[in-house]
C-alpha cells in the first residue's frame, strides 16, 4: 500500500518509523511518503493560511497551496512505476465521518491513500469540492474529543489500517481476534490476559487458564469478554447476537 501524507508538520509522523509500522515499511508492505505543505508556498514567509471570509475566529488554510501540493504529489506518484490509478483522499475533520474498524477495513483494501491533515480551522472547502469531482474524498474524524489538528487522526488511521494488511501482524496475532473485528468477536471487548508467574504479589492466574482444557478456556475467555462488554460498553452488547448473550454463563 502506497500512503502519501501532506502536512506542515511532517515530523509529527516519526512514529511511523518504529515498531509495526517501521517493520511494514522495511518489508515493503507499506510505502509511506511525507510531504511538507510549505514546499508549495511562494512567499518568503511560506504562508499557508489566511483570515476566513465572513469573519470569525482562527485562520483557514489557503486553497492554492493545497491544490498545488496535491497535484504535484499525485503526479509524482503516478510517474513512478507501480502506483495504481488515483488515490483515495482522506481529510481529517472534527465533523467528519466517524473512523471505525469498518472504515479501517474499507481503507485496507485501497492500494493508495492520500492523507491531508490540516491545522487552524481547516482547509478552504473548495479544495474538497475540486478533488471530490476527480477522486474519492472522505472527510473523517476520530472520536468525540477536540484535537489541535488532523495529524494525530492520521497516525491513528494509518496504524488501524496498516495492521490489517497481510504480513504486518505476523503469525502470532490475527486481526480476526480483534475486539471490533467482524465475526465471532464483533462488538465484544477483549478479555483479561495473563502470563508467568502463576502467582504475583498474591494474585493468582485463573485456574481454568492453567487447566490445559482448551474448550473450557475458550468458553471462559468468551464469558469474560461478554462480562466486560456488558459492564463497560453496554451499547456494544446491545448489538450482540441474542444467542451469544443466551449462551453467556452469567454465574451471577
Ligand atoms: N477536534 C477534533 C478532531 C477529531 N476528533 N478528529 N479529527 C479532528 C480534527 C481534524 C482536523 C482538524 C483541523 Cl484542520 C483543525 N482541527 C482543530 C479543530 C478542532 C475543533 C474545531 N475546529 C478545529 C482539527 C481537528
Amino acid at each position: 500500500m502506497r500512503v502519501d501524507i501532506i502536512s506542515i508538520f511532517p515530523e509529527y509522523f516519526a512514529p511511523l518509523d518504529v515498531s509495526l509500522m517501521g517493520k511494514a515499511r522495511e518489508r515493503g508492505i507499506l510505502d509511506i511518503r511525507l510531504h511538507q505543505l510549505r514546499d508549495w508556498t511562494h512567499d518568503v514567509h511560506k504562508t499557508v493560511d489566511d483570515t476566513p471570509y465572513g469573519g470569525g475566529p482562527g485562520m483557514v488554510m489557503k486553497p492554492e497551496i493545497w491544490g498545488e501540493a496535491i497535484d504535484a504529489v499525485v503526479a509524482a506518484a503516478l510517474a513512478e512505476r507501480g502506483v495504481p490509478g488515483e488515490p483515495r483522499m482522506i481529510v481529517p475533520t472534527p465533523s467528519g465521518r466517524p473512523f471505525t474498524q469498518e472504515v479501517a477495513l474499507e481503507y485496507a483494501e485501497e492500494p493508495w491513500l492520500l492523507f491531508a491533515p490540516a491545522r487552524y480551522e481547516g482547509i478552504d472547502s473548495r479544495v474538497m469540492a475540486e478533488y471530490g469531482s476527480r477522486l474519492r474524498v472522505d472527510e473523517v474524524g476520530i472520536g468525540d474529543y477536540v484535537l489541535a489538528g488532523g495529524e494525530a487522526a492520521v497516525l491513528v488511521m494509518i496504524e488501524a489500517v496498516a495492521r490489517l494488511l497481510p504480513g504486518v501482524l505476523g503469525n502470532a496475532r490475527s486481526v480476526t481476534d480483534d475486539s471490533f473485528a467482524p465475526g465471532v468477536m464483533a462488538n465484544l471487548l477483549e478479555g483479561p490476559v495473563y502470563t508467568k508467574p502463576p502467582v504475583w504479589r498474591g494474585h493468582e492466574v485463573p485456574e481454568v487458564l492453567l487447566s490445559g482444557h482448551h474448550g473450557k478456556i475458550a468458553r471462559w475467555r468468551r464469558d469474560e469478554a461478554l462480562r466486560r462488554t456488558l459492564e463497560k460498553r453496554p451499547e456494544l452488547a446491545s448489538r450482540l447476537d441474542p444467542a451469544t448473550l443466551d449462551a453467556y454463563d452469567r454465574k451471577v
